[in-house]
This record gives C-alpha cells, structure tokens and sequence, in this order.
C-alpha cells in the first residue's frame, strides 16, 4: 500500500499543506523544527488514530485553530481510497472514506498500516513496562482492528473497577456502602477476567509470532550476533495453574486458552482482593504484564540470557529497537500488505555502518517515507524523490512533479 496524496489543514505547524506522493523512497529534507515529522506523523496518525509523539490530540491541532484535518489518498491493490480524519479536542473525532461518513473513526483502523523508526524508540527498550505493551497492543489492532474495541473496553473496565475498589477500600468495613461496592466488584472481576483474558490471549499468540522475527531482524542489524540472541518473552502479571503450564510445556505449539486465561485471572483476583481494597487500583491483569527483552551471547553460548534494559549497552539497545520494529514490519508483511515505513529521524541516530544495513533492509518496501535534516544523512541505497521542507513549505527538489 501507498499513500498517494497528503493533505493536511491546520494540523501542527500546517494551516495547509497538499502533497503529491508515489511508491518508493521519499525523503523530506529540512533543517530543525521545519516540519518534516508533522508531515509522517500525520499519516501515521491515520494508521493508529494516534501519535507516535503524544498521547493526546491537542498538541497536533495547529496553535489557534480549533479542529485539524488530515486527508489522504491510500493506494491499495491498484484501488484508490480518500480517508480522512478531523480532529476535534475535547470532541468526538470524525472519520470518512471517500467523503462518506463512518461511524465511528475507529473504523478508519486498518485502511493505512505504517510502522514507524523514530529516535524515541529506545523508550521501547528502556523505558517503563508500558511502552513494551502499547508496542504489542498496537500491532494487535494494525493486524486486527477489532482489537481496539477490546482494549478500549479493557480500559473502561479497568477504570469502573479501580473506582469501586477505592469506594469499597475507603468504606468503613461492614457498612453498607461497603457491602454494595464489593458485592458490585464482583461483576466487574467477571468483566476484567473476560475482557482481559481475550486480550491476553492475543498478546501471548502475537508474541509468539513476532519472537523469529526479532532474532532474524536483530542478527541483521547487531554486529557480529546470531538470531539466538534478541528472544521476547510474554510475562503476565501472575502464575498461571500448574496444570496449564505442564501442559503447555509439553505441546510447543499449544498457549493458555481464553477460558484457561479467565480462570487464572478471577482466582488470583480473589486471591489479591485485600491487596487490591488497601491499594485502591487493579493488581491483576494485561495493564500490569511485562515484554521481557533479553540478549543471549552468541551462538552455543549456554550462558544466562540478560535482560536488555539495565544490562544492554546504547549500541545493542539501539539495535533491540530496531528489531523490534523490523520484526513487526517483517510480520505485517507476511500477512500479505506491506505497509508503509516511516523512518523518522533516525538515520543520524546510526553510525555508517548501521545506516547502511537498515537502508538496504528497507528498501524495497512499497513506501518508504524517510526525514533527515540534511540530505547526506539519508543512505545512497534510499535514493527516490526528495522534498525541501522549510518555512511551512514543502517543496519537491528533484526536477519531478
Ligand atoms: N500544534 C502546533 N501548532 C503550531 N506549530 C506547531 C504545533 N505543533 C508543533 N508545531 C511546530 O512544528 C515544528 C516542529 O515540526 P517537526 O517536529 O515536524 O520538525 P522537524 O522538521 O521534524 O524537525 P527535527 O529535524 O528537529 O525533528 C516546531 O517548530 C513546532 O513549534
């Protein structure tokens, strides 16, 4: 897929911006603060209906203006699509396709897949539990957009749940108020259980799924590494039965089923509920699990695997990130759409080398949308149009178009 026409009306710093695409590498060229992110940030937005910069749509509404637009024609299969979103803060968003309104802008979800490199991947490897899972969680609903209304009900669970649990906590024990909000905790255990077991479910099967593609990705992009080295792992927030795990352990292909998961889930939720009344918020379930990111030594090394953050260096760290994102590239594109990359800014965050490597693992992918501040950072293997992005211009550079 390829996006074939951007146009944005006061999105960030663009009171208007309309763009002429192709498939291939395009690069956008300009010096600091110019606003060559705010041009992929936007389509990138209309893949995830969110940023990979903030968590809020405020901040991409332009300064002054009350709504933003972000317009664009998708190339798929040879047929072309128009989506577009506006944004509204504080307001419900509004989402078309070709000028017809959808219901809901959720369902704009999985008509653009992008798969963003940006410097602020390192967070991915050394930044809090909650960046591995909105990594998984993202991918789950680029892959399948439905997935997003689990984990928006998963949300709302969780916010219903942690609210009674601070009624029920604060209630003065055997009073009213307090039988009422335990006997209303126990529906929404059964919610939390269900909701979060599905949502488990998907992220051990993706994980499982993603894991030879990290070691594949990573053995490209490390000096010297074998694909034994980068291994994920998926770490719930509690044990399950030993029964399960016996059993999964005996049949490689076999993870926890949903009603396995559910179970799990409602008995260490009773098991932790005085924990959970004197902390007032939910202990227990995929909002408190971890990615574990762990780097072996090379092939036949039988030594311990370490985890990556607090042990990795900048290099491998680096190189992890990476991973991770080729791998999920790697991983969309098996499921027969290449999506669209995005490598933001990350080319001076590489040394020569690396940069190479990276540019001829990507180059062939049906768009590839680079930003550089100057243009001999941009590998020679990703040559293709260029853009001058300056003064809220954006300005085609090589004698095309
Ligand atoms: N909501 C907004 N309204 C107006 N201007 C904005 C808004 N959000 C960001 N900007 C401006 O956009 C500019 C940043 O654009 P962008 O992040 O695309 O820069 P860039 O060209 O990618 O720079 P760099 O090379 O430093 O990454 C900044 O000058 C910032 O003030």
């Amino acid at each position: 897929m390829y996006v074939s026409h951007l146009s944005l009306h006061d999105f960030r710093s663009y009171a208007s911006a309309d763009v002429a695409l192709e498939p291939g590498v395009t690069a956008f060229i300009g010096r600091n603060g110019q606003g060559k992110t705010n041009l992929v940030e936007a389509i990138d937005y209309l893949s995830r209906l969110t940023s990979h910069r903030v968590a809020t749509d405020a901040p991409l509404i332009r300064a002054g203006a009350e709504q933003a637009v972000v317009r664009a024609a998708v190339v798929r299969d040879g047929r072309t699509a128009t989506l577009e979103i506006e944004l509204n803060p504080g307001r419900t968003n509004r989402a078309r396709i070709n000028k017809s309104p959808l219901p809901r802008a959720r369902e704009l979800l999985g008509l653009v897949r992008t798969v963003v490199f940006s410097p602020e991947d390192l967070t991915l490897v050394k930044g809090d539990p909650s960046d591995r899972r909105r990594f998984l969680d993202d991918l789950l609903v680029l892959r399948t957009p439905r997935l997003a209304g689990v984990r928006a009900d998963y949300d709302r669970v969780l916010r219903q749940r942690n609210t009674l649990l601070k009624t029920a906590g604060h209630a003065r024990r055997g009073s009213s108020s307090q039988e009422g909000a335990l006997a209303t905790l126990g529906v929404w255990d059964a919610h939390l259980a269900r909701t979060g077991a599905e949502l488990l479910a998907e992220r051990i099967a993706l994980v499982d799924q993603l894991r030879p593609y990290v070691g594949k990705a990573y053995e490209t992009v490390a000096r010297g590494a074998s694909r034994d080295d980068a291994e994920i792992t998926y770490k719930p927030s509690f044990e399950l039965p030993r029964s399960v795990v016996e059993e999964v352990a005996q049949q490689p292909s076999r993870n926890p089923t949903q009603a396995e998961l559910t179970e799990a889930l409602l008995e260490e939720v009773e098991r932790r509920r005085r924990d959970e009344l004197d902390r007032g918020v939910s202990l227990v379930g995929p909002h408190r699990d971890e990615l574990l990111l762990t780097l072996g030594n090379g092939p036949g090394d039988s030594g311990t695997r370490l985890p990556v953050k607090g042990y990795a260096s900048h290099g491998e760290s680096w190189s992890f990130a990476l991973a991770l994102r080729l791998a999920s590239y790697d991983l969309l594109r098996s499921d027969g759409d290449d999506p669209i990359l995005i490598l933001d800014d990350v080319f001076a965050e590489l040394d020569t080398e690396r940069r190479a490597q990276l540019a001829d693992l990507v180059a062939g992918a049906e768009q590839v949308l680079v930003t550089a501040a100057v243009a001999a950072d941009v590998p020679a293997a990703l040559a293709g149009a260029r853009f001058e992005v300056a003064g809220g211009q954006v300005r085609r550079t090589d004698g095309v178009g």
